[in-house]
């Protein structure tokens, strides 16, 4: 497994015979948040603002989503991103696809970049064949092609009589499959996965990961974010580990998803015990009780 070093080049760029499909190197992203944070809102405070021009005291604040983070994917690779919630995953995959770009360092995509989740343009309110259209088109299918595709699309997301209904009357897993089977109705050279296949029950899961081996096979490339990390395990060949925006570990799901247990799956037990034990005070001595029984252990274990 190879430990991100941001000195040697990005892990994985020795390697011989394989085709990079994305470069990430040193990318940063930060935020910035207006209206949050210290207000300087009388009079005295805007003057300043406006004579030196600077957003301080206007409630700027930045939120540094991915520090840093270096390495190579190469085509036919499947990789599963894991880390806590907040942790820069999502952000790090909207970049990869192209929606927020790096606020330093740099990225190079070797083909274009699909984002599951036509969810911005599939509408509730329009009936699943609507969907497919409009769907299928945004991602720059020619209506010949979605007229040649559509059964395909329809078979994979199993949406049978639903397919005249609004997408509003959808099961969340009915949702996910078309979303998922309209998504992959183009192959794209580099897919970016975001949770979307969470909802999807076990046979779902096994047809999407088929759908993956074989974009995989059509040496394609593969992101994955899940918080299971039996799906991290299953359909990917690679893991990354981002902690607080950095990557913590770059290697096979197996140690990576070790690694990321060993520092927080023991964390998270505890915490579970302790909600229990807290409810259990509310339920005997009240909520101020539980309350001060919780803050006794956040002060313990404040960094
Ligand atoms: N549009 C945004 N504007 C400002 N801050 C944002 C924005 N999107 C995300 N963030 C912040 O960036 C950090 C990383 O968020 P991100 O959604 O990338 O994490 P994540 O690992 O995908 O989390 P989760 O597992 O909860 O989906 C968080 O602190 C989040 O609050």
């Amino acid at each position: 497994m190879a430990a991100p070093d941001t000195d040697r080049a990005p892990a994985g760029t020795s390697d011989e015979g394989r085709t990079p499909s994305v470069v990430c190197s040193h990318v940063s992203i930060t935020y910035r948040v207006y209206g949050v944070g210290r207000e300087e809102n009388d009079a005295e405070g805007s003057v300043r603002r406006l004579l030196s021009r600077s957003t301080r005291g206007v409630g700027v604040r930045e939120v540094h989503a991915v520090r840093d983070v270096s390495f190579v994917a190469y085509r036919g690779e499947s990789i599963g991103i894991v880390g806590r919630n907040g942790s820069g995953k999502s952000t790090l995959l909207r970049t990869i696809a192209g929606l927020v770009p790096p606020t330093s360092g740099s990225l190079w995509l070797g083909g274009k970049a699909s984002l599951l989740g036509v969810n911005a343009v599939l509408m509730p309110q329009l009936t699943g064949r609507e969907n497919i259209w409009i769907g299928a088109q945004a991602l720059g299918l020619t209506p010949a092609q979605v007229r040649a595709r559509f059964d395909d699309i329809v078979d994979f997301a199993e949406i049978g009589d639903f397919l005249d209904l609004p997408m509003a009357s959808y099961s969340s897993g009915m949702g996910a499959r078309l979303r998922f089977a309209i998504s992959t109705a183009v192959t794209p050279d580099i897919l970016v996965v975001d949770e979307a296949l969470s909802t999807g029950d076990a046979h779902f899961r096994a047809r999407a990961q088929e759908r993956i081996t074989q974009i995989r096979e059509a040496a394609g490339t593969v992101f994955i974010v899940s918080h299971s990390d039996k799906t991290i395990k299953s359909m990917c060949t690679r893991a990354l580990w981002i902690d607080e925006g950095r990557l913590l570990a770059d290697g096979a799901p197996g140690p990576v998803n070790g690694l990321y247990a060993r520092k927080y799956g023991r964390h998270r037990q505890v915490w579970r015990q302790r909600f229990e034990e807290a409810a259990r005070i509310e339920e005997v001595e009240g909520p101020e009780a539980a309350a001060r029984y919780l803050r006794r252990w956040e002060r313990r274990t404040a960094p």
